[in-house]
């Protein structure tokens, strides 16, 4: 934990004891699903299982060869585990949230993906969503851009040189944060940057405005888990769309109708929580969606 980011957090004792037990919870169900697992494998089991924790349990040092020790493969794990779940099934839900707050865009959606792919429950495959959907992409670049998972700040030190960075000097030692968000926003690279417009990604400005997001963050720190996280969204949604109808329950607080006067009188977002990752604040309240048999 950062304390020049977090002061406060040195004098909350409580607070970090609470973290401490939950992520000894974490920690527990990571090491007890490893030896899972090599028990199957002693058993003769999952030998060709195609997941990151068999890629980890299989890989071994070209140099050395020795494999990762119990301490490598819990962390590892555990890091995958963070970043690789509540991030990419959050960006969906949010996703649908857009839909349902702007009946034109899902209307535009489903008619694409049910003009593409007609016949129902033949499940549609990331390859062939992502080269004959481009609307349906361009919705999922713009709810990334605007409502960014990584909402945090992404900390990096200065060298012990100090650097120049956008014509400024930062001094050795200098810890910034990286603001995602922000940058996803600012007015000089995109036109009304508050404002929901997933055609502003098609066409070839699109294309060139799609290398400026950078939700994944970018450089050698850019997110490993990218073309995964492409992949679930581009399975799980055109499926969803084309063999189902989504609808808000009549009780739902954001919908078309509530309007954010900070955001050009456009329907208002849930509210979520940001400490590192973005999380909707009442996902029981507001996450909700009527999800039927298309008619
Ligand atoms: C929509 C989904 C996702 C978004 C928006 C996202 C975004 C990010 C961002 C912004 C970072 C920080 C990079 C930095 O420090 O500059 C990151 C790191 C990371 N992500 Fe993702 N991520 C997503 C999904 C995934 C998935 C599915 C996995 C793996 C299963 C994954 C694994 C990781 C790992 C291991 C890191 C740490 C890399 C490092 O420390 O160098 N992410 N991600």
């Amino acid at each position: 934990m950062r304390n020049s980011a977090f002061p406060a957090m040195k004098h909350l004792p409580f607070f970090l004891n609470g973290l401490k037990k939950d992520r000894d919870a974490f920690v527990k169900f990571v090491s007890d699903s490893i030896e899972m697992r090599k028990s199957s494998i002693d058993l003769g089991e999952h030998m060709d299982r195609p997941d990151i924790l068999q890629m980890y349990l299989n890989s071994h040092d070209f140099k050395t060869n020795k494999k990762l020790t119990d301490q490598e493969l819990i962390s590892e794990s555990l890091t995958m585990l963070m970043a690789g779940t509540d991030t990419t099934s959050v960006t969906m839900t949010m996703l649908i949230h857009m839909y349902m707050l702007y009946p034109k865009v899902y209307k535009n959606v489903v008619s694409e993906v049910r003009a593409a792919f007609p016949v129902i429950s033949e499940t549609i495959k990331y390859s062939e969503a992502k080269s004959n959907l481009p609307y349906l992409v361009a919705t999922v670049y713009e709810c990334m851009r605007i409502a960014p998972i990584a909402a945090g700040l992404f900390f990096r030190d200065s060298s012990s040189e100090g650097l120049v960075l956008s014509n400024k000097h930062i001094p050795r030692d200098t810890e910034m944060g990286m603001f995602i968000e922000g940058a996803n926003k600012d007015p000089t690279v995109w036109e009304n940057p508050d404002s929901f417009y997933p055609e502003r990604f098609m066409g070839p400005k699109g294309e060139l405005l799609k290398r400026e997001m950078i939700t994944f963050s970018h450089g050698v720190r850019i997110c490993p888990g990218r073309n995964l996280a492409w992949m679930e969204i581009l399975t799980v949604i055109p499926n969803l769309l084309r063999d189902y109808d989504l609808s808000l329950p009549l009780n739902s607080i954001y919908n078309p109708d509530n309007l954010d006067p900070t955001r050009n009188f456009e329907p208002k977002f849930l509210e979520s929580k940001v400490y590192i990752v973005r999380s909707p604040l009442n996902p029981d309240r507001d996450c909700n969606v009527i999800i039927s048999h298309r008619k």
